[in-house]
Formats: C-alpha cells, structure tokens, sequence
C-alpha cells in the first residue's frame, strides 16, 4: 500500500478553521503535504500567509491537475456543496467541515464520491479534535451498540457552561463564544440547536447506518433555557446540557433526538464543559466508554482536518459499511420520554399531550411540570418550543413501555388528576 503519497492541496477559506490549518500544516513538516493555493471571498482582507497564496477564483484550485486534495472550510453551505461536488466531478479527494452541507446533501455526496472513487472525509465536522466518526465506522462496526449520548456543539456547551457556573448573561457568554472563534458565523445554528441537530445528521449514519434529513429528527437548542431551569436540575443534582442522543430499542428500531437534558452530576457528560465535547458510547460487553476533547476553535478543529489529510496519504475512505448492510436500522418515534417544562402562563402548554404529569408547581412568576409524553407529539407539534417554553429531558429520559406508562396514568386518574390533571393553583 502506498503511504507516502504526495499530496498537494487546494485550501478553500481562511477563516478561523482555515487559517488553523495553514499554521498546523506549517508545524508538520514531516506529513507530505502542501497547501498551492488558496481561495477566500474577500480579496481586501489582511492576512498572515504570502498574498501570492490567494485568489478568489475557485478554478484556479478546481482545475488545477496537480491539487488533488481539495480542503474545503467555508461558512457558506450551498457554496460548499458546489466546490466539493465539482471536486468529486475532477477525481479529486476533499476534506470538509461544513456540517450543514454534509447534513443537507449526504446521500448525493456519498454517491457522488463513490461513483467517482475519491475520498470524502470530514472528521472536524463532528466534535473537532474527537475522532468519533472513525471510531463508529472502524471499531463499533457490529450490532452491539446501544445508545450514544453527546454533546455536540461548543458554542451551547461553553454557554450554559458561564451562564450557570460564572453568571455570565446569555449574551455575553454568546459574544465570548464568538469572539473565540467557536460560533457559527449565524449564531443562530448554535444557539437554536441546528448545529448540533446537522452533526447528529451524519453521526446516526455512521453509528446506526440511518441516511436521514435533519428534518427527520425532533430538537431544539438551548434559546429558552433560563436560571430558573438550572435551579431546578440542581434540586435534581443535575445540571443541564444540550444533548444529542441515541438509543437502540428493545425492538430493535433507534430513538433519536437533540434536546436539552438533566444530566445527573456524576455522569460523565456533567464534567463537559466550555468548548468541550464529549461522547458516551453504550456497547454490550464493554459497557459505558467517554470520548472527551475540544469541539470548537481554530486549532483543536485543524488538528482534525489534519488528521483526515494524513489518512489520504493510504486512500482512507469511510465504507457506510452500516448503510450498505442488508439488514438495515430504522428512525422510530414511538416511545414516550419523561420531561421538565418550564413556562409562563398554563395557555402555552398542551398538557392534554401527556400522558400522566409526576410533578406541577404555580405561581406568579415560575410554573413547571414534570410529566411523560409520547415523543410523537413532540415531533408533530411545536408549542413546546415557542412562548418561551423550556423543555428539558429528564436523566434517562426514555421510556420504551407502555404498560408503565398507562399504569402510572391510572394512578393519577385514582388521585384524581385524570382528564384535564386539574392545574389550577400551586402544588
Ligand atoms: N470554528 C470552528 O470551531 C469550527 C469547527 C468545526 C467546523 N467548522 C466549520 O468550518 C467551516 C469554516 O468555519 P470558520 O469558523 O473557519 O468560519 P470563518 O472564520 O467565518 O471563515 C470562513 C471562511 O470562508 C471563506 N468563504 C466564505 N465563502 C466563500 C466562498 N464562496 N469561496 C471561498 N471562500 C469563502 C471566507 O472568506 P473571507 O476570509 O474572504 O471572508 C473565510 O475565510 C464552517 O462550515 C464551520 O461550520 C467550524
Ligand atoms: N459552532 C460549532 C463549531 C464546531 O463545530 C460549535 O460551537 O460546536
């Protein structure tokens, strides 16, 4: 096998992600690369590389028979996926970070890469530095793994992290975010979940062999997480984190969603903090296995498009060996989940939706319940994320029986909350 090959590379962007890989590339003289040309929008721009570097004419890179490895780190999705399509299109590899064009775009990106026999990597774009989407194609490539836990996204992490532990408001912690460079140029996709909601896109296809569209999947972002709600998960002794997760049921079917969740203070995802990432696998016979790195920033982020670089040297490809398996999983909303709602006025909340309520408290400024619903409700409506209402998972959130469920139902109608749980006044 060759495994020195001579890469030469056409660079698209020199932003936070792009800029870091020049410098990481510059601190590995000993992998085989070398960066040719680089192609950024804003020709005025100062930057710290030779000016001779740069063009923003993308044929120069496109077209050029010596680049054979396209690294694409733009902030534009729909550009992306005409850079890297067209690159497919001239046999050449590419390495990107551009969760939401691999999120939108996966089934054509995969075709078109294999029918066209050039690799597609993209290991930055899930966690940065964590090497997750390897290890689901490489090591947990059998039928033992049972649920995967994360957190996904920075920005939310490093957010919850300062609003609840150094009492920063929202928005300055979201301005710190950014000005470190971990924020989506939109801010938006963080903070309302689609960041995380894309990465969980892909990494189902990795881990479970699911080919979904992000509008598959339930999620929302942390937008309406208050102090109020972090007081609450301490009574609980939690803290509370945007999680993206994924179960395998005991029919065989996968749960999976993004929402925000009571994290018990031992778990390991509770010591994720800031710009961290982390990764509980769940797998028979190894049990509980946590993946924790940085998953945001200039370098942490280069290190693993670097990473990728260096695996084309041998032609790595991932397989989807999961995807192309006969025996394939399937996406299911049939179950219930046990939530916290946080609202302000009882108007907002369907709560003929639930199943059975464990928990209420009113009054003037601070209502919540604590109740079990089946998730098909969330995924067919979304009052649980307008008017400021809060929702949060509980800790093991997921409820597979039904049986549980109606019994406990019956024990409220017996207590007398059946029919409407008779809301009124406080608890
Ligand atoms: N920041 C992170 O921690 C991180 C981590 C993982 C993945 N990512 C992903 O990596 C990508 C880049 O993120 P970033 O943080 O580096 O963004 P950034 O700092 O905003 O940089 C974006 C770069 O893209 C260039 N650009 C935009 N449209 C272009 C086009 N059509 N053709 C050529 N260049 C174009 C910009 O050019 P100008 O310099 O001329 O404006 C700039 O250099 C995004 O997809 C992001 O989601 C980011
Ligand atoms: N905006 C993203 C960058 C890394 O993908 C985050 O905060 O996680």
């Amino acid at each position: 096998m060759e495994t020195d090959k001579k890469l030469v590379l056409g660079l698209f962007g020199f932003g936070v992600v792009g800029e870091g890989l020049y410098k990481v590339l510059n601190l590995t003289p000993t992998l085989n690369a070398r960066i040719k040309k680089v192609c950024i929008k804003h020709p005025d721009k100062k930057r710290n590389a030779p000016p001779e570097l740069f063009t923003t004419n993308k044929n120069l890179l496109l077209d050029d028979p010596e680049i054979n490895v396209i690294v694409e780190m733009i902030d534009d999705a729909d550009a992306a996926f005409d850079i890297v399509t067209t690159a497919f299109k001239n046999g050449k590899s590419v390495v990107s970070a551009s969760k939401k064009m691999i999120a939108e775009h996966l089934p054509d990106l995969i075709e078109l890469s294999r029918s066209n026999e050039v690799s597609f990597l993209y290991e930055a774009a899930c966690c940065a530095s964590i090497p997750v989407i390897r290890n689901l194609e490489e090591y947990y490539d059998n039928d033992l793994l049972h649920s995967i836990n994360a957190v996904v996204n920075g920005s939310t992490n490093y957010i919850l992290t300062k609003m609840f532990e150094d009492r920063l408001s929202f928005r300055d912690a979201l301005i710190q975010a950014q000005q470190l460079g971990f924020a989506e140029s939109n801010p938006t996709l963080d903070v309302e979940g689609y960041d995380a909601l894309n990465k969980w896109t892909f990494l189902l296809c990795h881990s479970y062999g699911l080919l979904l569209k992000p509008a598959n999947l339930v999620f929302t972002g942390i937008q309406n997480i208050t102090s109020d709600d972090a007081l609450q998960a301490d009574t609980k002794d939690c803290v509370i984190k945007l999680v993206a997760s994924a179960k395998k049921l005991k029919n065989g079917n996968v749960a999976a969603f993004v929402l925000p969740h009571f994290v018990k203070k031992d778990d390991q995802l509770a010591f994720v903090k800031n710009e961290y990432n982390g990764v509980v696998i769940e797998s028979s016979f190894a049990d509980k296995q946590f993946f924790y790195g940085k998953g945001a920033g200039s370098l942490p982020t280069a290190s693993a498009v670097l990473s990728d670089i260096s695996a084309l040297r041998y032609g790595y490809k991932y397989e989807y060996k999961k995807l192309f398996r006969d025996q394939q999983n399937e996406l299911t909303n049939d179950f219930y989940v046990k939530a916290y709602l946080a609202f302000t006025d009882w108007s907002h909340v369907h709560k003929e939706d639930f199943e059975s309520i464990e928990e209420w408290h009113s009054n003037d400024h601070n209502n919540y319940l604590v109740g079990i619903i089946h998730f098909k409700k969330l995924q067919e409506n979304d009052w649980w994320k307008k008017n400021n209402v809060s929702l949060v998972l509980t800790a093991d959130p997921i409820i597979e029986s039904l049986e549980i469920v109606k019994l406990k139902k019956r024990s409220l109608e017996l207590a007398g909350f059946g029919g409407s749980f008779a809301l009124s006044g406080s608890n």
